[in-house]
């Protein structure tokens, strides 16, 4: 017996106790990376640490006496890179990948048969023009949504519209009354995305041996219903943008009411939902709510914040979703099941209490076959964000994002043991100095039996442009305001409360997105991200020292943060550095001991360390090399352009006390307008560096080359270290210089760049060669005509300068 006291007893599991346990098991599990590329790449990381501070503490004992000016910028530069590298590095330590269990959250909240537990879920969407963000995008996200696998009355969609735009407006009933044969369409046979557009563009396999004859016909219906919703949305858009011939006005000369974006009425219009019909199946579908929020001349609008800020308002009143999920109008539900995700963290009692966000990878599904302006990044989106989520949780990225409604709230996350109301804690009078007057909002659930009509009137009170004066929205409450990039800092609010957030990345990516197509808005996307993050780095948000004081930003999260908010600050370094390796090649003196000696050697390990930190991030991230070059590229066109202006508008901004501008990102959903878009350019202030890049190091090459030649050089060693350099630039210039170059049907880059570059060794060539010469030459070839206009043209020149 004595010998027996240390066993447990096994219990066999019966299928009745098995199914039991299943519904407690966790909705989701952190999946490790695999430790044969983790470990090594830990060891590599120190390596290197350790390497760059030995090359480092060379550089700075070895000043090269003939050039101390350069030398002395190239190694500020490199303390910069390193200092860089080192914020960049130490948050991807501990990267996660995740798996959610579907299955188990059905077990659990979703039973068949009984009425569902899941929790109702507000989904936001926002729209601003209806020129750059036409209707028949937002149409598409909406369905989408109205689609989404998940309880029809536990959804409700909003849609926010800035552009108060009729077309929007219009376009979204007649989108409802092509919901209701789309929804039950894609429910009954399971069609992924739901989103009609993409639906109907990929393509059916017809002939299929077990293809159903009926799905075949509805489909085909289908498809004829959604081309016929289109025509009308696009009649919509024409009749929306006819100017009226003898202009529209009104008795009293007042321009047309109603249209202008910028003064106008709040207004709130609910379609579906339980009394507002039944889909063709007679299922309910769930709501769709339209927000147009009050805008007057005088006010701060606060861009996409305040719209929705507005949103959270409302829907507070209207639906009180416990979660709310918001995407750009342009991003649908490409996963039907996104929703369900979601709640696979938000609703696991493990995560439950102390989660603030589910964010989902942002992917697109209009960029080009190369990717040629690097907008997929996949270096964020699959390793950063990855690392992150290993530490406190992933940014958040302003899209397919679903939120805690109480993290939203500006509250704290529930501590284990502290089961206090939070709101009690809270007289009700500090709650409308928060929260401001509205007593449903305040009361922040609607338990009363209102009415409709009233809770609708509450509503619209709560989108007026003067409810949040002396409130906390926007600095304590819901998005944050004062920056271009509201999302990252609304997260990191959240994050120095001590709220955690997760990563989720199903293998069916939950939304897809439009992407900037051409270089311009490229350029301009990156520069309103890089103006947000500087803008942050000197705001009271300063991620070095918000909230030191209560310690709950955890630290590798933190210095992700300030590497998220300083990485601007590189590009000064980086415009040096492009510039740098030309100067010797076109004066002849070196920024460096000769490459042959140790400094050489150093130069070498670096590298080395460096390749195989890469090798090693993209095998534990599967990430391709390709998509990593992009990204690489891009860091250094983005870098002497967008990023180098953001820090010195955000400077000047600081000093002068001006406000940011939002523009929003292009949005025009058409296949041929697309592929001719890429080719547009609208010359800026932007392009001006890259391309003074360009030419220096273009230079740089043609003449380093050809006086290697002319002059003979005496050994190509040093010279080809330098080459090298300058290659390396260009190299990563070349997507601008497409962008530059190319133009549709036009000479490619490769041919334009060849040719400027023979131009060169010509001019070259004709310069160098002995002025005697070139006199010998034009005599004998084109005889004294042309010298005598030469001549005579040289004197003028100097006349005229006199
Ligand atoms: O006054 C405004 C301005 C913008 N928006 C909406 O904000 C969204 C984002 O604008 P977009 O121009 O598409 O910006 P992107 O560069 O594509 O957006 C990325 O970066 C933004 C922050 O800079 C985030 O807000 C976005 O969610 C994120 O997708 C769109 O739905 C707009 O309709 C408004 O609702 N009101
Ligand atoms: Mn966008």
């Amino acid at each position: 017996m004595e010998a027996n006291a240390g066993l447990v007893p096994v219990e066999i599991p019966t299928p009745e106790n098995y199914k039991a346990d299943v519904s407690q098991l966790p909705l989701s599990r952190v999946v490790p990376i695999s430790s044969s590329y983790l470990y090594p790449y830990r060891v590599v990381i120190i390596l290197r640490l350790i390497i760059f501070i030995f090359y480092l503490q060379y550089r700075y004992t070895h000043p090269v006496d003939d050039a101390y000016a350069l030398w002395f910028v190239s190694v500020i530069c490199e303390s910069c890179f390193a200092l860089s590298c080192l914020f960049d590095q130490f948050p991807k330590w501990s990267p996660v990948d995740r798996e959610t269990f579907l299955d188990r959250l059905a077990l659990r909240y979703d039973k068949e048969g009984e009425p569902s537990q899941l929790a109702h879920i507000d989904v936001f969407v926002t729209t601003a023009d209806p020129i750059r963000e036409p209707p028949l995008v937002t149409a598409n996200t909406v369905l989408s949504i109205l689609a989404v696998d998940y309880p029809a009355d536990k959804v409700t969609c909003y849609v926010s519209d800035d552009g108060y735009a009729m077309q929007t407006f219009e376009s979204l009933s007649e989108t409802t009354e092509f919901a209701k044969k789309w929804v039950p369409f894609c429910k009954k046979y399971s069609i992924e995305p739901r989103a009609p557009e993409f639906y109907f563009t990929q393509k059916i396999d017809y002939l299929n041996d077990d293809i159903d004859l009926s799905f075949i016909k509805e489909c085909r219906e289908m498809k004829r219903e959604y081309e016929e919703l289109k025509v009308q949305i696009n009649a919509l858009v024409a009749k929306a943008q006819k100017v009226w011939k003898e202009g529209w006005t009104m008795q009293d000369g007042t321009p047309r009411p109603g249209n202008n974006p910028k003064d106008h009425p709040g207004m709130i219009q609910m379609f579906l939902g339980h009394d507002g019909g039944l889909d063709t199946d007679g299922n309910e579908l769930p709501r769709l709510v339209y927000v147009s929020r009050e805008k007057r001349p005088g006010f701060n609008h606060h861009k996409k914040a305040g719209a929705m800020n507005a949103l959270i308002r409302a829907s507070a009143i209207l639906t009180n979703g416990a979660y709310i999920l918001n995407v750009d109008c342009d991003h649908y539900f490409n996963n039907s099941k996104a929703l369900i995700e979601a709640m696979c963290f938000m609703m696991d009692p493990a995560y439950e209490k102390n989660t603030c966000y589910v964010q989902f990878p942002q992917r697109f599904y209009d960029v080009d076959l190369h990717d040629r302006y690097a907008n997929y990044n996949m270096v964020f989106f699959d390793i950063i964000m990855k690392g992150v989520d290993g530490i406190q949780g992933p940014f958040y990225v302003g899209t397919g994002c679903c939120f805690n409604r109480q993290a939203l709230y500006g509250f704290d996350p529930v501590v284990e043991g502290d089961d206090v109301e939070i709101s009690l804690l809270m007289s009700q009078q500090s709650l409308r100095k928060r929260f401001g007057q509205c007593p449903l909002l305040v009361g922040a659930t609607v338990t009363e039996t209102t009415n409709t009509a009233s809770l609708l009137k509450e509503a619209i009170n709560v989108i007026s442009c003067d409810y949040e004066d002396e409130t906390e929205w926007g600095e304590e409450i819901g998005w944050m305001y004062g920056s271009v990039t509201e999302d990252v800092l609304t997260g990191f609010k959240m994050h120095a409360k001590g709220w955690i957030s997760i990563y989720c990345k199903p293998s069916r990516p939950a939304f897809l997105g439009c992407a900037p197509i051409n270089l311009s808005d490229r350029l301009g996307q990156i520069h309103r991200w890089s103006f947000g993050s500087v803008e942050c780095l000197l705001s009271r948000h300063c991620p070095i020292w918000y909230g030191l004081y209560n310690g709950k930003l955890r630290f590798l999260e933190r210095v992700a943060y300030i590497n998220n908010a300083a990485y601007p600050f590189t590009s000064i370094a980086l415009l040096a550095y492009c510039i740098l390796p030309a100067i010797p090649l076109l004066t002849g003196k070196s920024i460096s001991p000769e490459i042959t000696d140790i400094y050489g050697l150093w130069f070498i390990i670096v590298f080395i360390a460096l390749f195989t930190t890469i090798y090693l991030e993209l095998r534990w991230s599967d990430v391709r090399l390709r998509d990593w070059w992009r990204n690489e590229q891009f860091w250094v066109i983005g870098g002497t352009s967008a990023n180098l202006f953001a820090v010195f508008q955000v400077l000047f901004k600081f000093f002068t006390k001006t406000d940011g501008n939002f523009s929003v990102t292009s949005k025009v959903d058409d296949q041929k307008v697309n592929s001719s878009e890429l080719y547009i350019l609208k010359w800026t202030w932007l392009l001006v560096p890259p391309t003074i890049i360009t030419i220096i190091n273009l230079a740089a090459i043609v003449f380093g080359v050809s006086s290697a030649i002319i002059d003979g050089y005496e050994s190509w060693g040093p010279l080809i270290g330098k080459l090298i350099f300058a290659i390396w630039v260009m190299a990563h210039l070349y997507p601008f210089l497409q962008g530059l170059l190319q133009r549709e049907n036009g000479i490619p880059t490769s041919v334009i760049l060849s040719s400027i570059v023979l131009a060169m060794i010509f001019v070259l060539w004709w310069i160098r060669v002995d002025p005697f010469k070139i006199d010998k030459w034009l005599e004998v070839n084109i005889g004294s005509i042309v010298r005598n206009t030469y001549n005579k043209f040289s004197a003028n020149l100097l006349d005229f300068d006199l």
